[in-house]
């Protein structure tokens, strides 16, 4: 009998984790010694001559351990979870059991490998789960036969005829299997529930059972709806919200406060989106980002619109039915209007109505790799994050293509399609479009029908073109390509918008902004006003559009004035470093070859302002807005030497106010120039001071380029770096596509339900071994039946499979009573015939 102390061991928590070690230390022996146990008892199961197998190896356990199996697991059963797998089984319907828990007990499971007289070997995880009266179903799709591709297996009733072991149970084929753990508790009836006959399981699965009358014990006598005969879902029951749960929250939600919530704040109202979130780990703003916080706001409500509540059990909380949102900000997605549609069919129409399903952001932070403890790796050794791009990248790249994916335009107002764009988005939708030559701007980003790109649409409203050849302007334009320019591409006049406008079509860079944006924040002027207020003011003076900054007056417009254009007076500002030099020089290299480029093709930006330059990558400038001037001043005399000096005299002024880090710093010569010389260099005052004319009167680009020609080397060898870094980058995922392929070549074929009216077809012949092939990448276990989770064993194992290299590996069954030996050659052969099969299936 089983001493106290043993007993106390056996129930145990901890045995239940490592059942065989805890095995091992009750009973004083070693794990191997436990282990022969369960090896006996898994000799049984494939010796199935030996008829009193069980017996023997009852007798070896109760040599080495003083007392027989049947009483340990008793007791040990009571520290074991009791039912689950059995029942779970119900609602699988498989004989077979792997699920995790089944590794709790190799010992109990290698004892219920007693199908002496089957046929067929049947796992049970955890007979000593079951109780009298249980029984589970055996499906031949999991019942393994050694050595071969399984079978339906054939029905043997002769088999139920044979004498019975304390350790072996009749097996009937498809239906009832009382395991030793069943038959263990018949012994014992104190610890049977007293039950009544259950109800066979072969009239639920085939609807009759052939040994109905001839010896199956269990009822065929449908039962009331009470009872439990009829499997339940358990996904049902594990559906009903728990108002106690974080993911709960209730459908009187405020909108408004969640999307202004920061990622912190969000992190206990959605843990969808939340959950995983490091401190480090930047929020992911798309687009603009208030609109993408609302956009995380709406999809948390959406999320929770799939916590429904089950029929048998309303939760006490206010249930809404969902309203449509009022807030355009808020559910861009669900307020797009149709009314404005033109054109039904139209790719525009499509898109729009794509963008009126509710989207579901990806979970970016949940993709970012846990940091790995790399000072442990051998030198041969690879982190996971080395097999893939770095997490700031792969961010930085998917903000960049959700911004541009993302068409959903929260102005009911735009029309579905401009010329051949469609799917209109508003950038910077928050204010008003800026002023240029008293004609208001307003930026779009839509998708071209033509080549399915996005472009940036910029429009000019109210603009009436009298002049017909003010369009040779734009292909003038659109000759100048360069790294540093947004590229124009086309422009027209439309009055789509309702109103006579003028629309120039733009390269989009997703998430651009401005380089005052970039620096200065978001447009206030020094008396803390919108820039944009200044506008309501007097329209800019004519002589004003040749330059930005004003020409002869000096003064930057809305900068270096107040709203109303009157000059500032007071204290001069305090200015401060808050660009570093070389920086400042690789801008300066950027724009001077841009101005060059421009210039070089008899044309100038006339427009050359902090505003009008674009951050598109990380110290990465394009000069935006090329020929808009050009455009709305067709008609004025315009001297081309002095609007190319005036684009130098800009760029210096750029310059000042970037190293200085005050808008207002040109007005303020002096002291700017003061302040840079005591914190930049010589050369790069040098430079402003050609670019201000304070050299001698002549300037031009080519002298320019000659003063910054030193700095050049250094921009060539930094682009050079980021090139190598990104592309190193690039070979880390270079990859995954072909990965993936695989990867979908295996969703289509393992567990097909059924294909060509056979639902073994993914489990029988080259799929069978398809699915061994999975098991051997993505289910290995180890010793302790712990699964093996080795990104590094899945690509290598797929990237051979890809080469179809002749290396050979063993796959073994689930039951691991069948090995066979194959290459990687003869797997990819069976995945592409099963694939073909399937495509030509359809
Ligand atoms: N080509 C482009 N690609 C991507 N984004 C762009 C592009 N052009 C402009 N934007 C975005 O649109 C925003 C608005 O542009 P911009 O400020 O030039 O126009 P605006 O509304 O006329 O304002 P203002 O004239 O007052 O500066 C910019 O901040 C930038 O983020």
């Amino acid at each position: 009998a089983l001493t106290t102390e043993q007993t106390a061991c056996l129930q145990a928590e901890a045995c239940t984790v490592k059942p065989t070690a805890c095995f091992a230390q009750c009973f004083n022996v070693t794990v191997d010694q436990v282990s022969s146990i369960t090896g006996c008892f898994e000799q049984c199961t494939s010796d199935t001559g030996a008829s009193n197998c069980g017996q023997v190896c009852d007798e070896k356990a109760r040599a080495l351990l003083g007392v027989g199996v049947e009483e340990i697991m008793d007791t040990y059963t009571h520290t074991t979870p009791v039912g689950n797998n059995a029942r779970n089984e119900t609602s699988s319907g498989a004989g077979t059991v792997m699920t995790p828990s089944a590794s709790a007990s190799p010992l109990a499971a290698s004892m219920a490998w007693s199908s002496n007289d089957s046929t067929v070997p049947v796992r049970i995880a955890n007979p000593a789960s079951l109780v009298a009266g249980d029984s589970i179903d055996v499906s031949a799709k999991d019942a393994n036969v050694p050595g071969s591709l399984p079978e339906k297996p054939k029905s043997s009733p002769a088999a139920t005829s044979k004498p019975l072991s304390p350790y072996k149970a009749p097996f009937v084929p498809g239906g009832h299997y009382p395991s030793l753990g069943s038959t263990l508790a018949a012994a014992t009836p104190p610890e049977v529930k007293p039950s009544k006959p259950r109800f066979c399981r072969n009239i639920i699965i085939y609807g009759s059972c052939k040994f109905e009358h001839s010896g199956c014990r269990f009822s065929h006598e449908p039962e009331s709806n009470t009872d439990n005969t009829v499997p339940k879902s358990p996904e049902k029951k594990n559906l009903r919200p728990n108002p106690s749960s974080p993911v709960f929250t209730p459908r009187k939600f405020k909108k408004p406060e969640i999307a202004e919530a920061s990622p912190a704040a969000s992190a206990s109202m959605s843990p969808s989106v939340a959950v995983g979130l490091s401190p480090n780990t930047k929020p992911f703003y798309p687009g603009r980002g208030q609109n993408l916080a609302s956009r995380f706001a709406s999809v948390a409500l959406d999320n929770q619109d799939h916590e429904q509540p089950t029929e048998d059990h309303i939760p006490d909380f206010d249930y809404e039915e969902p309203v449509p949102p009022t807030a355009p900000q808020l559910h861009g997605p669900l307020s797009n209007s149709f009314t404005h549609q033109r054109t039904p069919a139209s790719p525009a129409r499509l898109t729009q109505q794509l963008g009126q399903l509710p989207r579901y952001p990806l979970q970016y932070h949940l993709y970012s790799s846990p940091p790995t403890n790399t000072t442990n790796l051998l030198p041969h050794q690879k982190a996971l994050a080395d097999f893939f791009v770095s997490d700031t990248l792969r961010q930085d790249l998917m903000e960049r293509n959700v911004a541009r994916q993302d068409v959903q335009s929260t102005d009911p107002n735009l029309p579905a399609e401009v010329h051949q764009y469609h799917s209109l988005t508003r950038l910077e939708a928050d204010r008003p479009g800026g002023l240029t030559a008293g004609l208001r701007t307003t930026v779009y980003k839509a998708i071209s029908t033509h080549d399915g790109l996005t472009y940036a649409l910029r429009r000019v409203e109210g603009f009436r073109l009298l002049n017909e050849n003010a369009m040779a302007v734009v292909e003038a334009w659109r000759t100048v390509v360069h790294p540093n320019v947004v590229t124009l591409y086309e422009a027209f006049t439309t009055t789509a918008f309702g109103d006579q406008s003028l629309v120039l079509v733009y390269d989009y860079f997703p998430l651009a902004v401005t380089l005052r944006t970039f620096y200065f924040g978001d447009h206030l002027t020094m008396s803390g006003e919108p820039v944009h207020e200044r506008e309501g003011g007097a329209p800019p003076r004519s002589d004003l559009l040749a330059s930005p900054y004003g020409g002869s007056s000096g003064l930057v417009p809305g900068l270096g004035s107040s709203p109303h254009g009157v000059p500032l007076t007071g204290p001069i500002p305090n200015f401060c470093q808050r660009i570093d030099e070389p920086t400042l020089w690789s801008y300066t290299i950027q724009l001077a070859s841009a101005v060059a480029a421009v210039h070089g093709r008899n044309l100038a930006f006339h427009s050359l302002a902090i505003e009008h330059i674009l951050v598109t990558d990380k110290n990465r400038l394009h000069i935006d807005r090329a020929s808009l001037l050009d455009f709305v001043t067709f008609d004025a005399p315009n001297n081309l030497v002095h609007l190319q000096r005036e684009d130098l005299t800009c760029l210096g002024r750029i310059l000042i106010q970037l190293a200085c880090g005050h808008l207002h710093a040109p007005k303020y010569n002096k002291d700017a120039l003061v302040f840079i010389q005591r914190y930049y260099s010589a050369n790069f005052k040098q430079l402003i001071l050609y670019l201000l004319g304070r050299m001698g009167p002549g300037r031009n680009v080519e002298d320019l380029l000659r003063i910054v020609g030193p700095r050049i080397l250094d921009e060539i060898n930094a682009s050079r770096f980021r090139n190598d870094a990104l592309q190193a980058e690039l070979s880390q995922e270079l990859e995954n596509g072909r990965l993936v392929r695989l990867l979908c070549k295996f969703g289509f074929i393992n567990e097909r339900p059924e294909f060509a009216k056979d639902p073994e077809w993914s489990e029988t012949g080259d799929r069978y071994l398809i699915k061994l092939f999975r098991d051997f990448v993505f289910h290995q276990v180890d010793e302790l039946n712990r699964p093996v989770v080795d990104m590094a064993h899945v690509l290598t194992c797929l990237n051979k499979l890809d080469a179809g290299v002749p290396e050979r590996i063993m796959l073994t069954s689930r039951d691991e009573q069948s090995c066979l030996i194959v290459s990687y050659r003869d797997i990819k052969e069976c995945i592409e015939t099963a694939y073909s099969e399937l495509a030509r299936g359809r």
